[in-house]
C-alpha cells in the first residue's frame, strides 16, 4: 500500500456500517513461531499481513520453513520439527526483524535454545528497545548470546552449539517489569528442551502486561504444550513436551486495532435510532487482553454490545466522562483512551504505563506533545499521563500530527478528526500504520461520515493534451486522495455504447444517457475497469476519443454523468480532472486549476507519446486536430470548456511535470490551516 508523506483528514462527524479488522499481531506472530517449531504443516487462517508479520515470516523462511498461500485468507507453514539446526561454526544466518518486539524477543530465545549461528537486527528504534533481561536469562542457561552494539539492546549474535549442555536443572529466572515479551519468549522457546525433563521459569519482580502471557499460554496449549503454573510467578513446562500442530488455526482479529473503532463509535455523532458501528472478527470472548478496553470505553460512556465474533458500538453518554485508570493490563489499547480523553468532561488519568516509554517511541512524551498540539493540556509523569481536553470548540487547533514512526500514534490521533470545531487534521507519515494495520485509513474513512462539502475537491480543467491526467494522478497520489478522470467517463460511455451497438450521434441521446447513468466503472491508481474488465487501453484509442467528444456534446449524457461524478467525492478528498470540473460539477471546490500549454507544445507532447507507442503521425496533423477539438469543446452549448472564474491559470509549456505538480501542491498547502 502506497502512503503519502502526510494525510489530511477533513473534519469527521459520524461513523456507521461495518468494519472487518485484520488479524491480531500478537496471535499471528506467536502462531507463526509455534508452527515453525512444530513438525508438519499448520494452516493459519486470518493471519495478519503487516510489517511485523512480514519480518517474522521472512525470518522463518530463512530458517528453512516452507510457506504456501493457497488463497488470500490461508497460509500454510511447514515447520522445522526435529530437523537439525544449522552448524554454529558456519556463516551467521542474518535476520532483520524491523521493529517487531513479537519477532525479536521470541526468536532470540527460540534460536538460542535451538542452536546455530545467527545475527538478529532491526530498525534503529529496535536497537533502542531493551532486551537485556531476556539475554541475561538465556546467558544464565549457558546460551552463547552477545550484543553487537549497545549492551542490553539488539542487534544480537547467537552462536550456540546445539550439542552443548545447558544449565536446565534449576529454575530460569527472568525479570518481567520492562516487558512481558521476555517471559513469553522463554515460554514459547523452552519446550524445545523439555523432552527429557520439566523446565521451570521464575519471574523476578512485578510482571507487567499480564494478559499477553495469557495469550501465550492459550496458544501453547493449542500447540500441545502442557504447563503448571503458580499465578504469574512460576511456570513449569512438563517433561516430554513437544510442539504439536493443531492442523488448522483461525487467528482472531486484533483487539488493539478494534480500540480505534470502538473509540470512533463512542465519539462520533449518530442519529437517534442508528445502530452505530459493527466491528467484525473479534468479540467479547477474545483471548486478547486488549478486549478489556471495552470496560474502559464503557466507563467513559460508550455503548457496547456484542457476541463471540463481533462488537456493536455507539455513542452513549456525551460528552464522555473522564476516568482514572491503572492501564497496565492494556498497555497498547490504553493509548486510545488518551485520544478519547479529548472528548471527555474533566481530566483523564492513565497510570502504571511506564512501558510506554520503551515501545515504538517514548509514547508518554509523544502522546503529551501531540495532544498538546491539538489544544489539550497534558501532564506527563514517568509512568502516567493526565489529559485535560481543550476547554471548548474554540480551543481546538488544526494540528499537523507527528507520528514518530509509531503506528498507534497515527491511529489514535486520527480520532481527533471528530473534533467539535470542525477542523481538518493532518497526520504526518501515515504509512507507519503498516506495522500492524496497513489498511487502517481506508478502513476508518470507509465507515466515517461527513458532509460532502467538507470533503475537499481539487479541480484540474484544461484543453486536450495539456497534461491534466498526469498532473491530477500525481497530485492525488501525493495527497492520498481519490482520482476522477472525468474525460474517461465520456470515453467509457462511448465504449459502452459501442459494445451495445449504439452509435454516438444525437439521435441516440436518450439511450446513451441511460448507459451513462449506470456505468459500472471503477478506477484504481493506474487502470480503468468497466463491468470488471480492464479497459484502460480500449478507451484510449483515437476512435473512442472522437466518439467521446461527440457523446460529450449531448446534454442528457452530461447530466446523467453528474451524479456519477459527485459520487467520487469521498473521504479523504478528490482530485477531479476534466473540462468542466470547476465550472459545472464541483463549483464550490476549494482549489481550481486551469491547466494550459501552447498548441504547439501539446502537439509535440502528444507526438512523443504516440511515437513511443509505435504510432506514426506528424506534429502538424496533431496540432490541427488539437485546435479543432479545442474549438469544439469551447463552443459547445452545454458546459463549454473555459476556466472557472476563481480558477488559477497554470501554463505548463515551460514546466516539467514535477514542477507543475509542485506548483499545484504549493497552492494547495497555502490554503491549509495547519500550524507547523
Ligand atoms: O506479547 C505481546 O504480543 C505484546 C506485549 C506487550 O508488550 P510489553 O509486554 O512489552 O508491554 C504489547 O505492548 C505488545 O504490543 C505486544
Ligand atoms: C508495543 C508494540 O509492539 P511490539 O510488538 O513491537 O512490542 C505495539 O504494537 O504497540
Amino acid at each position: 500500500m502506497d502512503y503519502p508523506a502526510f494525510l489530511d483528514i477533513p473534519a469527521l462527524q459520524g461513523v456507521a456500517g461495518r468494519v472487518r479488522l485484520p488479524g491480531s499481531k500478537s496471535i499471528s506472530n506467536r502462531v507463526l513461531l509455534l508452527a515453525a517449531l512444530s513438525e508438519g504443516s499448520t494452516e493459519i487462517r486470518g493471519l495478519l499481513h503487516s510489517d511485523d508479520t512480514r519480518v517474522m515470516l521472512d525470518a522463518l523462511r530463512r530458517l528453512g520453513c516452507t510457506v504456501q498461500t493457497p488463497d488470500a485468507d490461508r497460509l500454510c507453514l511447514g515447520g522445522l520439527g526435529a530437523s537439525p539446526p544449522p552448524p554454529h561454526t558456519g556463516a551467521p544466518v542474518k535476520l532483520f526483524l524491523g521493529n517487531a518486539g513479537t519477532a525479536m524477543r521470541p526468536l532470540a530465545a527460540a534460536l538460542a535454545l535451538r542452536g546455530g549461528h545467527y545475527e538478529l537486527s532491526g530498525v534503529a528504534r529496535m536497537h533502542e528497545r531493551p532486551i537485556g533481561d531476556l539475554v541475561q536469562a538465556l546467558q544464565q542457561l549457558g546460551c552463547a548470546i552477545e550484543y553487537l552494539g549497545t549492551p542490553g539492546f539488539p542487534p544480537l549474535r547467537i552462536r550456540q552449539d546445539a550439542a552443548a549442555p545447558l544449565a536446565l536443572d534449576r529454575a530460569i529466572r527472568v525479570r518481567g517489569d520492562v516487558s512481558s515479551q521476555f517471559l513469553t519468549a522463554l515460554l514459547m522457546a523452552l519446550p524445545q528442551r523439555a523432552q527429557q525433563r520439566e523446565l521451570s521459569i521464575e519471574v523476578v519482580g512485578e510482571l507487567i502486561s499480564k494478559p499477553y502471557i495469557d495469550i501465550t499460554l492459550a496458544l501453547l496449549e493449542r500447540f500441545g504444550i502442557a504447563l503448571r503454573r503458580d499465578g504469574y510467578r512460576r511456570f513449569t513446562i512438563l517433561a516430554g513436551s513437544r510442539y504439536h500442530s493443531p492442523g488448522v488455526l483461525q487467528v482472531e482479529a486484533d483487539a488493539s486495532s478494534a480500540s480505534y473503532f470502538i473509540a470512533a463509535g463512542a465519539i462520533a455523532a449518530s442519529d437517534t435510532g442508528q445502530k452505530g458501528l459493527k466491528i467484525e472478527g473479534v468479540g467479547l470472548t477474545s483471548i486478547q487482553g486488549d478486549i478489556r478496553f471495552i470496560d474502559a470505553a464503557r466507563a467513559m460512556g460508550a455503548k457496547i454490545t456484542g457476541d463471540a465474533h463481533s462488537l456493536q458500538v455507539r455513542r452513549g453518554r456525551w460528552p464522555l466522562k473522564a476516568i482514572s485508570l491503572d492501564c497496565n493490563h492494556i498497555p497498547d489499547a490504553a493509548m486510545t483512551l488518551a485520544a478519547m480523553a479529548l472528548y471527555a468532561e474533566g481530566t483523564t488519568e492513565l497510570t502504571n504505563i511506564a512501558s510506554w516509554r520503551v515501545k515504538e517511541t517514548d509514547r508518554i512524551a509523544a502522546m503529551a506533545a501531540e495532544l498538546g498540539r491539538l489544544g489539550a493540556h497534558c501532564e506527563a509523569g514517568e509512568d502516567y499521563l493526565r489529559i485535560t481536553p481543550p476547554g471548548d470548540a474554540a480551543h481546538w487547533r488544526a494540528a499537523s500530527i507527528r507520528t514518530y514512526d509509531d503506528h498507534r500514534m497515527a491511529m489514535c490521533l486520527s480520532l481527533a478528526a471528530f473534533n467539535p470545531a470542525g477542523l481538518p487534521l493532518r497526520i504526518l507519515e501515515p504509512g507507519c500504520v503498516a506495522k500492524t494495520f496497513p489498511g487502517y485509513f481506508d478502513a476508518l474513512l470507509g465507515v466515517a461520515q461527513t458532509a460532502a462539502e467538507r470533503i475537499p475537491v481539487i479541480c484540474i480543467d484544461g484543453p486536450t493534451a495539456s497534461g491534466k491526467g498526469t498532473l491530477a494522478a500525481a497530485v492525488a497520489a501525493r495527497l492520498g486522495y481519490h482520482l476522477l478522470d472525468s474525460g474517461a467517463l465520456y470515453r467509457l460511455t462511448a465504449l459502452s455504447a459501442a459494445q451495445h451497438g449504439v452509435g454516438p450521434q444525437a439521435a441516440n441521446e436518450a439511450v446513451l444517457a441511460e448507459l451513462a447513468a449506470s456505468l459500472p466503472v471503477r478506477f484504481d491508481a493506474t487502470r480503468v475497469w468497466l463491468a470488471g474488465q480492464d479497459v484502460s487501453e480500449a478507451i484510449r484509442t483515437e476512435q473512442i476519443g472522437m466518439q467521446a467528444s461527440q457523446v460529450s456534446q449531448l446534454p442528457l449524457v452530461r447530466s446523467a454523468l453528474v451524479a456519477l461524478q459527485h459520487g467520487f467525492r469521498r473521504l479523504p478528498g478528490l482530485v477531479a480532472d476534466g473540462r468542466d470540473m470547476g465550472t459545472v460539477i464541483f463549483p464550490q471546490a476549494p482549489l481550481k486549476i486551469y491547466l494550459t500549454a501552447s498548441a504547439q507544445c501539446r502537439a509535440e507532447r502528444r507526438h512523443k507519446q504516440l511515437i513511443s507507442k509505435g504510432i506514426s503521425t506528424t506534429i502538424a496533423d496533431l496540432r490541427a486536430d488539437l485546435e479543432a477539438r479545442d474549438a469544439r469543446d469551447m463552443q459547445r452549448q452545454s458546459a463549454p470548456l473555459k476556466p472557472a472564474e476563481d480558477a488559477l491559470l497554470l501554463d505548463s509549456s515551460e514546466l516539467t511535470i514535477d514542477e507543475t505538480v509542485d506548483r499545484v501542491l504549493g497552492w494547495w498547502q497555502a490554503r491549509q490551516p495547519f500550524a507547523h
